[in-house]
């Protein structure tokens, strides 16, 4: 008895030990608020949180973040966190509605769709890797209209976020010295040096940087892990720092549920706060920066949206524009997976109390890890010639999918046992690969439920709905399986990969390409990475929402600022580029330029 006592006050002395930075994060949070201020940013997410730090460097502007989720979780800091994030309640936990197209492998043909809630937003519960794009994404953003928005317009903001403390990356033109976030090279370990190994022996590009000159290729990634082995989110590097700043007034558990409106003029948010229905005035501008569903969903409720759409819900119509339409989402084929001998990290070593421990003290071990630990991006023979970005993106995790996965996709249980055996996956070292879509030809909406703000959107993804798409995916699976798998060097690291069948595409000759087809549409995964719900768009574009200024168009002192204005979905992983997007709107909304 005594034994578990004394091991009980040991566990809560640590836990308060590691935790009482925290406790200063809470003191800091307001519970009592002014009536206006100048500006209103709404969600404090990877782009939130950047645009409330810069606008309050100037003392004599006042501004005020509201945010729906927590301060801070015990998990966030974990590199290895988005697994032990998801599914609490700092993840929104939004699904799609049942897919036509795929899924039935999953429970009620339904995909997860994770989303942070919490300061930091999904920068906080996300799985680290820090990728920027192509350079061709942002110079068609530019063709397409939006001034300002070529490569050569948001490189700068990138680097301005940005510290990289990668030795051989720190004096490279492509790279920050002095930012914010911190940018560390992903672990090394040898089942993934055996893959990189592979891909220079099949002629492969490997680009030492692939946030530099050249993208496509194989790379060992880069994450979001600062030099304490610590993740570095938004919060941890825009919000915390600065939320002493007295012209900085923050409130968690806020609840935004409507843009205050007077004619076309945004002057203040409603939201609920301890169960209290209240309002906030914006003497400047209301910027909503609530992420992809978020801030479609407020200004659904506000009026601003589809014309049809609101006057089906009841609500009057303040504009007609179309909010929540092309909702753009990187959809992937299943994890392909290799057993090997060569060391990975093990499902055990994810869960295990020494870890924990090792990393705790040491800021070392698995935990430290992201998994991602490398990269691969390239074009496929389907995507148009005049497209000069990746269609294709793989990420090489150094774990085997594992249990740990399953309720996170939402996998049938008897699909799920069938696929992933305990026998033959448990406590087994391996690589999984997953192929992920970056250009979706479907894109998809978001609409109303009902009028009730607290009643999840309708998202549908319409996932792998044009045929197009799973063609892509196919292609990027057989480089794995037709090249990667056939080097010597995957011999050498005694790599053999899981020839289980998939027990909803048994009447396909196991790694033909009708198999594959079966195997992408049976239990797809998204990779948490939706965007363009309030897609920008110069004057000319009618499937625009914001402006390249990010203006609401047609309502004054209202701007969107977060991944949902991205007139398609980058080439890679979202977080930088929300974050760029972050940077980028506080100097429009204050007039200058700072890079
Ligand atoms: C599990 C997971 C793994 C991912 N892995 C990676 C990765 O490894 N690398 C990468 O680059 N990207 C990754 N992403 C994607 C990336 O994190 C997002 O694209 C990016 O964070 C989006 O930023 P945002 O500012 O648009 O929205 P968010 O960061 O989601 O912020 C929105 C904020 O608004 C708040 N909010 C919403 N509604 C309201 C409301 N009504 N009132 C008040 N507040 C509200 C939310 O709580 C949230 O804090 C991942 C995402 C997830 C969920």
């Amino acid at each position: 008895m005594l034994q578990k006592l004394s091991a009980f006050i040991a566990l809560v002395a640590v836990y308060l030990y590691f935790t009482k930075d925290n406790l200063d994060i809470d003191s800091m949070i307001r519970d009592v608020l002014d009536e206006e201020y100048d500006y209103v940013i709404v969600g404090g997410g990877s782009a939130g949180a950047v645009i409330a730090n810069r606008l309050s460097e100037d003392p004599h502007t006042s501004v005020l973040l509201l945010e729906a989720g927590e301060a801070w979780y015990p998990t966030t800091s974990l590199p290895i966190g988005a697994l032990f994030n998801l599914g609490t309640r700092i993840d929104w936990q939004y699904k799609t509605i049942p897919q036509n197209h795929c899924c039935r492998g999953l429970k009620d043909s339904v995909q997860n769709i994770a989303r942070g809630k919490v300061l930091g937003g999904s920068s906080s519960i996300n799985a680290n890797s820090y990728v920027r794009g192509s350079k061709h994404d942002y110079d068609m953003w530019a063709e397409m209209g939006n001034t300002g928005w070529s490569y050569e317009d948001v490189l700068p903001y990138f680097k301005k976020s940005q510290t990289q403390l990668d030795q051989d990356l720190k004096k490279s033109k492509y790279h920050g010295h002095s930012g914010p976030l911190h940018i560390s090279p992903a672990p090394r370990l040898e089942g993934t040096k055996y893959v990189y190994k592979a891909a220079v022996e099949a002629g492969l590009e490997t680009p030492e940087d692939f946030n530099g000159e050249e993208q496509l290729g194989m790379s060992f990634n880069q994450v979001n892990v600062d030099s304490k082995g610590e993740r570095s989110s938004t919060a941890t590097a825009f919000l915390y720092p600065v939320m002493h700043r007295e012209n900085l007034h923050i409130a968690t558990k806020a609840h935004v549920t409507k843009v205050l409106l007077k004619g076309k003029k945004a002057v203040g948010v409603a939201y609920i706060r301890d169960l209290v229905k209240r309002k906030v005035n914006a003497r400047k501008e209301v910027i909503l920066s609530a992420g992809v569903i978020g801030s479609p969903h407020i200004l659904l409720l506000s009026g601003i949206g589809p014309k049809n759409h609101l006057e089906a819900m009841n609500i009057p119509v303040v504009a007609d524009l179309p909010v929540g339409e092309n909702l753009q989402d990187h959809v992937a084929a299943q994890h392909i997976n290799f057993f090997t001998k060569a060391q990975t990290i093990t499902e055990k070593d994810i869960t295990s109390w020494q870890e924990r421990w090792k990393y705790y003290f040491f800021g070392t071990g698995v935990k430290r890890s992201t998994v991602t630990d490398m990269v691969y991006f390239m074009k496929t023979s389907h995507q148009p010639a005049f497209h000069k970005f990746p269609y294709v993106q793989m990420f090489i995790n150094a774990a085997l999918i594992g249990d740990i996965w399953k309720d996170v996709i939402g996998v049938r249980d008897e699909v799920w046992d069938s696929m992933y055996p305990h026998e033959e996956y448990d406590g087994k070292m391996g690589l999984s690969i997953i192929v992920v879509l970056l250009h979706p030809h479907s894109n998809g909406t978001i609409r109303l439920r009902s009028t009730d703000p607290f009643d999840y959107p309708l998202i549908d993804p319409k996932y792998l709905e044009d045929p197009v798409d799973v063609k892509h995916l196919v292609e990027g699976i057989k480089v794995v399986t037709e090249t990667l798998s056939k080097t010597q060097a995957f011999k050498d690291g005694g790599f053999q990969m899981s020839a289980k069948h998939h027990p909803l595409c048994t009447t396909h000759a196991f790694n033909s390409d009708p198999y594959w087809e079966c195997y992408i549409r049976a239990t797809p995964l998204n990779v948490f990475h939706p965007t363009s719900t309030c897609k920008m768009g110069p004057e000319s574009d009618n499937n625009s929402v914001v402006d390249p200024r990010l203006r609401v168009k047609g309502i004054d002192n209202l701007r969107v600022a977060d991944a949902s204005i991205m007139p398609f979905v980058t080439s890679g992983n979202t977080n930088a580029p929300s974050i760029m997007i972050g940077e980028k709107a506080a100097d429009l909304i204050r007039g200058k330029t700072t890079v």
